[in-house]
């Protein structure tokens, strides 16, 4: 195997916090290469020294045999390494060839072009046109990786790229990501899960609590052997939950149209669902169908006005032309899809996150901030959830992805809510924290809470989802019970088949 990056005890700190320590690290030339390990176990920042956008602060990095200095991502770029981010990072306000043209240079025409063909050759559909705050993740992270493939790299580093696709483009993704290798380009490839990782790597390195514990070879390893090396244990397994008892109706939307301002956006055509204390409605769908349109509008960041206010009803009562918190003081709790921006503000404390919705826990008084509560409620998140953090003053950008996701989940978890919406509930959340988000949820639900979550992840729907609708065009399938349908179902219906089989029939 030729090497085409070799790290040597390469270290990187941030004030106290040794995120990386003294890492050796080598890739070979046309390998798709696994990095993995627990949230916050330092996979991020390792990519981050690669493509220049930290520097170590010990260590050599070697590029084809030189030693070279990536002092920016330009410099990454000019050595042919190209990275697609966790978070992304797109202008929201300009289109998808306009973002493009920034690091690609030629002309918008021939980007545009070219850009088709991309999507068609690798699966990687876009509208050239769309701006970018009309796409859905899945769409904005396609951007982000045609953005790299135009530029030809040799290596190409994907933070995570599963997580925010369907199924079917997860296969396409691995069959693009294969015929790249194929071509010469080595990949380093981070995921939570370790089944894909078994798919396509030839190599893995393990990291945990910022050092490198070994490397394994995922196409022989187990996926228990790639847990115990990441976790230094074995995992528990989950726990079902018990039969219960149905409550009141705590969400109700009632055969809603409704065409979203935004020209790309859905229109919801006919939604109706119906959620009661004590039960999980799942929503299924590939991302881009509706999720977003609907999820705004259950929030109360889209409001409705006239007659159509009765359609959305929380707890009983109509809420169409309510805002978000008037929704909340109803007793509902909401995790949005985008972490950074609509779940947490990035530059504020945990602390003053924290703030944001359960200011309601007694944290204000005579408009005054009782600073003790808010840090007494951040803290029972931290311990409550395993957020890996050095406490509630730490600024919230500085959490790794999924131990950002671990405390606004717990955050709105242990509001004790009526009704809790959660999109993409365990995205960028290792494979142990994801199975204790799971039981909360579970067990949240057996305490009497009406929950409905959105994910791109049928396996976890079917893991502890009463119920499955799903969405596709705008339009919402009959409620599915999970014990009575099965995957392949749910895809007929992901793909519109299904619906289309109905009327047919009738
Ligand atoms: N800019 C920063 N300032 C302070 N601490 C940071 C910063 N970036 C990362 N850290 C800390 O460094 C450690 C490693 O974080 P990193 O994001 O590399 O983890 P990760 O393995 O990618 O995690 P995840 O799977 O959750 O994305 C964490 O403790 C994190 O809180």
């Amino acid at each position: 195997m030729t090497t085409l990056l070799r790290l040597h005890g390469v270290s990187k700190s941030y004030g106290t916090v040794a995120a990386n320590k003294a890492i050796d690290l080598t890739v070979g030339e046309a390998s798709i290469h696994a990095v993995l390990g627990e949230n916050g176990a330092g996979k991020s920042t390792l990519m981050k020294l690669i493509y220049g956008v930290e520097q170590p602060d010990a260590g050599r990095i070697e590029w084809q045999g030189q030693e070279v200095r990536i002092d920016s991502p330009a410099a990454a770029r000019r050595l042919g390494i190209g990275m697609v981010f966790q978070h992304f990072s797109l202008f929201e306000t300009l289109n998808v060839v306009e973002n493009i043209a920034l690091v690609v240079p030629g002309k918008r025409s021939d980007l545009a072009r070219r850009i088709r063909e991309f999507g068609a050759r690798f699966g990687l559909e876009v509208d050239p046109l769309a701006l970018v705050h009309s796409l859905s993740m899945g769409e904005r992270q396609r951007v982000e990786i045609i953005r790299c493939l135009m530029l030809n790299p040799k290596l190409l580093i994907l933070d995570e790229p599963t997580s925010v696709l369907p199924p079917q483009s997860v296969l396409r993704l691995f069959e693009t990501l294969k015929l790249l290798r194929d071509e010469g380009v080595s990949i380093l490839f981070i995921s939570h899960k370790l089944d894909e990782i078994r798919a396509i790597c030839d190599a893995a390195t393990v990291l945990r609590a910022g050092q490198v514990v070994g490397g394994i070879d995922p196409r022989t390893a187990s996926s228990a052997d790639l847990a115990r090396m990441m976790i230094g244990r074995d995992m528990i397994a989950a726990t079902p939950g018990a039969p219960h008892d149905l409550g009141e109706e705590r969400l109700v939307i009632d055969a809603l149209d409704h065409a979203p301002d935004d020209p790309y956006g859905v229109t919801l055509k006919g939604v109706g669902l119906n959620l009661r204390a004590g039960e999980i409605l799942g929503i299924a769908g590939i991302s881009g169908n509706g999720q977003k349109e609907l999820v705004r509008l259950i929030s109360g960041e889209t409001r409705l006005s006239g007659t159509a206010r009765d359609k959305v009803r929380m707890m009983g009562r109509p809420v169409g032309h309510l805002g978000a918190a008037a929704r909340r003081a109803l007793g509902f709790a909401f995790v949005p899809e985008e972490r950074l921006g609509r779940g947490a503000v990035s530059d504020m404390s945990l602390a003053d996150n924290t703030l944001l919705t359960a200011h309601s826990r007694g944290m204000v008084r005579g408009g005054l901030i009782n600073r003790a509560r808010e840090r007494d409620y951040t803290r029972r998140c931290i311990a409550d959830f395993d957020v890996r953090t050095a406490g509630p003053d730490v600024e919230a950008a500085n959490l790794s992805g999924g131990n950002l996701q671990k405390f606004i989940m717990a955050r709105e978890i242990l509001l004790g809510p009526k009704l809790l919406v959660c999109s993409q509930p365990t995205w960028g959340v290792d494979i142990g924290a994801a199975l204790e988000i799971r039981r909360r949820l579970v067990a949240l639900r057996d305490a009497g809470t009406a929950i409905l979550i959105l994910s791109d992840e049928l396996s976890e729907l079917f893991e502890i989802c009463d119920r499955l609708q799903v969405l596709y065009h705008g339009e919402l399938s009959p409620s599915l019970e999970t014990a009575r349908t099965n995957s392949a179902e749910i895809g007929e219906y992901m793909l519109g088949r299904a619906s289309k089989e109905a009327e047919n029939v009738a």
